[in-house]
């Protein structure tokens, strides 16, 4: 079976304000369902590029194509219908009601009123706002983090293949970030949708990102999932712009697969003792049994055996810590170097 073609293919893109190259020869091409986050320093050229894909900035040279199509040759409304953008600050109407502003687009679209209703309100209802309580509120009666869920409801209120996200959550605090990024993830409605999204927050890219692009003065420097970036660092900026946060990052991108071979030999699983998933991150297992170790001081949890129905890694902190030690020089001599 041959790959599919690429959603989003952009070429050679290049941007100069008064002289000042801002987007200098950016390349990517994006699959369907995947989510690429833009990630460097501030001022590197992450909003200019995320405003060329929707036009709301022409390149000077360099194109983009979506599903094929040159964005120069596509009307507007096709552009608008195709992509959904959601800003920081949400970019709300003040005048216009919480349902109001997310029926603007598919109102421009000419869709039925019923069908907008009945999509209004179970969008809002999928992002926790009530539509009985908050349908006729206004913008401003609403926190930051509920005008940000109206904001991603009128970007997905067109059902557009693309979303395309600057800072979403860049103006809410750490537990309402968090929070909102959670329901972000899960969102089914996502799930289909391929997601271009501008952030600086490290975390937040590895958490959020299929692969991600780290500009720097509007250059490419490494494009690459999470796991690449952090144990394969193209040049040196790379490697020092994950430095601070590295021991971090290497507990939430290493998963229980990736440490299994150096734990301690499999062994028949007690009955009752509960068992981890191999998908769980290092940092999620380390979390439960934390959690475990609170109640019960020699607590033990069990990773399922990579091959034998029956039997378990018995996973104790130091097993697990001893195994993403081992596992981490592995993959670290890269980062040595
Ligand atoms: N309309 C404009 N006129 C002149 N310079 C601009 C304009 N828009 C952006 N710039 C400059 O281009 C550079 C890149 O801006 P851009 O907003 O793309 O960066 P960014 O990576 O998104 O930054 P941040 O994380 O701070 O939002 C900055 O130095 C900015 O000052």
């Amino acid at each position: 079976m041959s790959p599919s073609p690429p959603l989003i293919c952009a070429r050679h893109l290049r941007k100069h304000y008064a002289g000042r190259p801002v987007v200098q020869d950016v390349s990517f091409a994006l699959a369907a369902g995947e989510t690429l986050v833009l990630l460097g320093p501030s001022g590197c050229g992450k909003t200019t590029l995320l405003k060329m894909l929707n036009r709301l900035i022409e390149p000077d040279s360099g194109t983009v194509e979506v599903g094929g199509h040159d964005v120069r040759t596509l009307a507007p409304e096709t552009l608008r219908r195709g992509m959904g953008y959601v800003i920081q600050q949400a970019g709300l109407l003040p005048h216009y009601t919480v349902a109001e502003n997310v029926a603007v687009v598919p109102r421009l679209l000419g869709h039925a009123p019923a069908a907008i209703t009945a999509r209004t309100e179970a969008l809002l209802t999928r992002l926790h706002l009530p539509p009985a309580q908050f349908a006729h509120q206004y913008p401003q009666q609403l926190s930051g983090g509920q005008q940000q869920r109206v904001g991603l409801a009128r970007a997905l209120a067109a059902d557009p293949p693309i979303v395309l996200l600057d800072e979403p959550f860049g103006a809410l605090d750490p537990i309402t970030r968090t929070a909102i990024r959670r329901d972000f993830r899960e969102l089914e409605e996502l799930l289909r949708k391929t997601i271009v999204l501008v952030t600086h927050d490290v975390g937040e890219a590895f958490e959020l990102a299929d692969r991600i692009l780290l500009l720097d003065a509007g250059r490419v420097q490494q494009l690459g999932t999470p796991r690449e970036l952090l144990f394969r660092p193209a040049n040196e900026f790379v490697r020092r712009f994950f430095a601070p946060d590295r021991l971090a990052l290497q507990l939430r991108t290493l998963r229980l697969a990736d440490i299994r071979p150096f734990l301690p030999a499999a062994t028949a699983v007690v009955a009752s003792a509960p068992r981890l998933a191999p998908t769980l991150s290092v940092q999620q297992a380390l979390e439960q049994l934390t959690d475990s170790v609170e109640e019960q001081a020699d607590a033990a949890l069990f990773l399922a055996a990579d091959s034998t129905a029956g039997l378990g890694h018995r996973l104790t902190l130091p097993h697990l810590m001893a195994a993403f030690g081992q596992a981490l020089q592995l993959e670290d001599a890269a980062w040595k170097r």
